[in-house]
């Protein structure tokens, strides 16, 4: 008995699973586009939070914006289609969703993207997921959220109509689908309200970025 209780206490990846996506439940919005959320999906969210911030190789990142040279507003670490994800509740997560949304998408997600956002200064500003196929194509990016829940908002790209939010940390999964990522923008605003940390892990599919 005391063997295995040990067992669960220092094993913390026992503690982190997805509940069934059963539950999910799908907003459809303008133009094809439309978002399934599903609160609360990973058990142990915080565990998670907490194993990677300390082990995921984060950088900072600057980018030429016009005649100026900024830094990123968030750290990232990107882990492509076979690379090894830094932790095993991550890997169920990505079979999750691609067996969940296998008829519809058509193929798995494969990549990783993870952001992690210090305090309310982070940010990412409004866009689409469209450097790669998204441009062009109905696809998915399904986002899951630990740490302190952040808004992410969506609007429209021609303006013709207001802006969504949903509160997402703490284990929440959105996934953005249909024409999202060509005929909506999202972003996740600076918030000058004290702000604990958040990461968020986007999976796509191959050649979305
Ligand atoms: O942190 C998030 O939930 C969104 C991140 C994002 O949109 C991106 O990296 O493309
Ligand atoms: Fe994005």
């Amino acid at each position: 008995m005391a063997v295995s209780l040990q067992g669960s206490l220092f094993d913390a990846t026992e503690e982190i699973t997805p509940r069934p996506l059963t539950a999910v439940r799908r907003t459809p919005l303008a133009h094809g586009a439309w978002v399934d959320v599903l609160p609360g999906w990973l058990n142990g969210a915080d565990a998670l939070f907490t194993h990677l911030a300390r082990t995921v190789p984060w950088h900072a990142e600057r980018r030429r914006m016009y005649e100026r040279t900024v830094d990123v507003p968030r750290l990232l670490a990107t882990y492509r289609a076979g690379e090894p994800l830094p932790h095993p509740a991550l890997v169920e997560a990505r079979a999750r969703l691609s067996a969940h949304y296998a008829a519809e998408l058509g193929e798995p997600f494969v990549s990783a993207g993870l952001c992690f956002y210090r305090d309310g200064r982070d940010s990412v500003a409004w866009h689409g997921d469209r450097f790669g196929r998204g441009a062009a194509e109905d696809t998915m990016v399904a986002i899951v959220s630990v740490g302190q829940p952040r808004p992410l908002s969506l609007r429209p790209r021609d303006g013709g109509g207001p802006t969504l939010r949903w509160s997402l940390g703490h284990g929440d999964l959105i996934v953005m689908g249909g024409s999202c990522q060509r005929t909506w923008d999202h972003a996740i605003p600076k918030s000058t309200r004290a702000t604990g940390p958040r990461i968020s892990v986007q999976f796509r599919p191959r050649g979305v970025s």
